[in-house]
């Protein structure tokens, strides 16, 4: 399998002199087409850090971001944005639905800001993948947690991303409605070949990636397949995270 992220020697530095904080130390790591990646790790080592200059939200203060085979480096912010609108999807822990539109608005949404046009039979099959026929006319209002975030599921969808980075997706949701989005994440991977990337602080969430990438103080300390939700937990304990 191709790498559709690549990091070489990334580090993250924030702020100079006696105040600054290493973030990421020399990062190398490569994300497989089609695979689902769950990074874990105490808090403060680094994970969400990853996760920006991996999605081009944060520039590294040293090393490489390719995605899809496109270097990051030295592009300016409007080229970013551009790559993050086209080809990169985010699902974040509070959903961050715009809600005076409806479903298909909102899910449609990253298109219209492209000045793309909207592909219907590509919008069906995302909605009904992700279980929302029937619901297209309601606001965010109107839907579950769990609804909502299928919602944003969608939305990351829609542009054919080459990676979705979720932020703590099931954060917000309670166990059950968690079980079911972390299913529809598998699905999207299993049946649609997509990309996903997933932090979070849940064990059992961890479980359904493919690849657990294990973070402490800024480095990727240990990595782990065909993770179950006790082997990560147990990992999680040494690395001192729950103490
Ligand atoms: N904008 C910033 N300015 C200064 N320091 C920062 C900034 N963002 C993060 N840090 C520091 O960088 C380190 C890594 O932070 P990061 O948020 O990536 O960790 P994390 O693993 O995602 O933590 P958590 O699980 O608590 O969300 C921490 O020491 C944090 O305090």
């Amino acid at each position: 399998m191709t790498d559709v992220v690549r990091l070489d020697a990334v580090s993250k530095v924030y702020g100079k002199g006696q105040g600054a904080v290493a973030a990421l130390r020399e990062v190398t790591v490569g994300i497989p087409r089609g695979s689902f990646t769950a990074v874990m790790g105490p808090s403060g080592s680094g994970k969400s850090t990853f996760l920006h200059c991996a999605a081009g939200l944060d520039v590294p203060s040293a090393g490489s971001v390719q995605l899809g085979g496109t270097a990051l480096n030295g592009m300016n912010e409007t080229q970013l944005t551009e790559l993050r609108r086209q080809r990169i999807g985010f699902v974040f822990q509070a959903f961050n639905l715009v809600s005076s539109l409806t479903v298909v608005e909102n899910i449609t949404l990253p298109l219209r800001l492209a000045g793309a046009g909207v592909d219907r039979a590509w919008l069906a099959e995302i909605v009904s993948r992700v279980g929302l026929e029937g619901r297209a006319g309601h606001r965010p209002a109107q839907l579950s947690g769990g609804q909502q975030q299928r919602v944003a599921i969608a939305r990351a969808l829609v542009t054919r991303p080459e990676v979705v980075f979720g932020d703590e997706p099931t954060g917000a949701l309670d166990t059950m409605t968690a079980r079911d989005v972390l299913t529809l994440l598998r699905e999207v991977v299993d049946g649609m070949g997509q990309t996903v990337v997933m932090v979070t602080h849940d064990p059992v969430a961890a479980s359904y990636a493919d690849t657990v990438l294990y973070l402490a103080d800024g480095r990727i300390v240990d990595s782990m397949t065909a993770p179950t939700s006790e082997k990560v937990a147990e990992r999680m304990t040494r690395l001192g995270a729950w103490v």
